[in-house]
Order: C-alpha cells, then sequence, then structure tokens
C-alpha cells in the first residue's frame, strides 16, 4: 500500500454567527496615528504618540476606509508644509534619569614577580614572626593612640574590624597596590576596606600579621 496517498481530511466548520458578531463589535474601533513633531501642538501626552482622545489641533486629517468587513479611522496630525523643518524635527524625550549608583573604579595592580597572593600564603607558612611581636601576646588591648603611633617601615598598623594588624610585610602583596594599603597605616581601615572588598577574608589573609584586638572602651576622666 503506498502510504503517501493515504490522506485523510477532516473538515471543520466556520462559526459564521460569532465571527459576524465579532465584527460588529471591533467596526467601531478607530486607529489615531501622529506624527513625531508633537513639540508644535504642545504634546500634553507627556511623549506618547498613541494615547485615548482625539486631537482638537485644526490641521488633522481623518481617513476611514473599510476591509472587507472591517472599517477604520486614521487621523493624521501632521501639519506638513504649514511648519518650518525645523519644527519637523522629531521630538526628543526627556532625558531618563539613571539612579543606578557609579561602581567603585576598582584597578587591580599587576604584582611583581614572588609577590602572588599565593607567594604571600607561603610566606605566613614559613615566616616565624610576620606581626613583629618578639615574643609578645597578640592577645592584648591596644588603643587607637598607639596604633596612630606605627606608622613606619617595618611596623605599620591598621585597624580592621576590631583587631590590629601589621600591615608592613603584606605591602608589596596587595592586589590593590602598595599606595592604597599605605592609607590605611595608622588609622582604621575597616570602611575603606568594605568599599573596595567587603568579601576578601582578611582575617585569614592577615592571620599572621595580627597584633592585637582594639581597645574600644571610651575612657572618661
Ligand atoms: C588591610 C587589609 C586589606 C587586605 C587584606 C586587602 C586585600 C586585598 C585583596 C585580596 C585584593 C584582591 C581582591 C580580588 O581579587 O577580588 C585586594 C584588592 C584591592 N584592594 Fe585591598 N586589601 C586590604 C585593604 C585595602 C584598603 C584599605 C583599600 C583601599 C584604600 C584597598 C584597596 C584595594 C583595591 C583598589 C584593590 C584592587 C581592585 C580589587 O580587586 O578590588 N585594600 N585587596
Amino acid at each position: 500500500m503506498d502510504s503517501d496517498n493515504d490522506f485523510t481530511f477532516c473538515q471543520v466548520s466556520t462559526p459564521v454567527e460569532e465571527t459576524n458578531e465579532l465584527v460588529s463589535e471591533i467596526a467601531d474601533i478607530s486607529i489615531k496615528e501622529e506624527s513625531s513633531n508633537v513639540s508644535s501642538s504642545k504634546n500634553s501626552n507627556g511623549g506618547f504618540l498613541w494615547k485615548d482622545g482625539l486631537p482638537n489641533d485644526s490641521s488633522s486629517s481623518k481617513k476611514e476606509g473599510t476591509v472587507g468587513s472591517l472599517s477604520f479611522s486614521v487621523i493624521s496630525t501632521s501639519t506638513e508644509s504649514t511648519q518650518s523643518d525645523a519644527n519637523n524635527l522629531p521630538q526628543k524625550l526627556p532625558e531618563q534619569k539613571s539612579s543606578v549608583k557609579k561602581p567603585t573604579v576598582r584597578a587591580k595592580v599587576p604584582f611583581e614577580k614572588g609577590y602572588s597572593q599565593m607567594d604571600w600564603l607561603k610566606l605566613t607558612r614559613t615566616h616565624p614572626d610576620l606581626a613583629g611581636l618578639k615574643g609578645q601576646s597578640n592577645r592584648r588591648l591596644i588603643s587607637m593612640d598607639e596604633v596612630r603611633k606605627h606608622k613606619l617601615e617595618g611596623e605599620m598598623w591598621t585597624v580592621l574590624k576590631g583587631r590590629v594588624y601589621n600591615v608592613s610585610p603584606y605591602m608589596k602583596f596587595h592586589p590593590g597596590g602598595v599606595d592604597m594599603l599605605m592609607k590605611t597605616v595608622g588609622k582604621d581601615c575597616t570602611s575603606l576596606f568594605n568599599k573596595y572588598h567587603a568579601w576578601v577574608n582578611a582575617e585569614f589573609l592577615l592571620e599572621k600579621c595580627l597584633v592585637g584586638t582594639l581597645d574600644e572602651r571610651v575612657i572618661i576622666q
């Protein structure tokens, strides 16, 4: 049997009554078409080209017609030759203000040979005293006054999230560069740190640079 010639057609009846009902409903639909020179005719639609209601501009023209059982009317508000060319330029929509905040500029500094984060991790495992404690405990309380006094080579202290670190050995390893980290010396850098990279696990990276805990008690005399 030749299966290619074996078609079965099924006739579908046309829903005549329903169609007539729909046609009578949509026959009254009118389409309004406005030209782009809305600026000259005081655009009260706030820049929208399609809006309910007819324009009361006397220069507008109306075209009507029918396609099959559908009728339509197109209203043109263009003033064509009555306006100067300058007025016929497309109207600029009001500039939209963006509420998106400008991202902070983040520039990574290419590290010198031997100063990658891997090199830093190796150093933290091998160096005996990165914090420069010289046998002192890193559990002591340190005042902000004492932090401010440590700004010299080899002893550059900073406060991060309530902890005091000696960032001297980390300076050249910092991916954001020495200059950025130098800004933090003798100060509390928590807000700057969070501004640039709140996700960085400094607790882990600077673990061996811990000098103590910031003494946040307010001294009343
Ligand atoms: C004191 C502790 C700090 C540590 C342990 C630290 C660590 C890091 C690390 C791991 C990165 C690479 C981040 C990444 O790849 O996503 C980085 C980048 C950077 N850091 Fe820091 N940072 C410290 C403080 C600061 C401070 C206070 C500033 C600003 C004054 C700063 C500015 C930057 C910048 C601009 C970059 C490069 C761009 C970026 O990757 O975000 N850092 N830092």
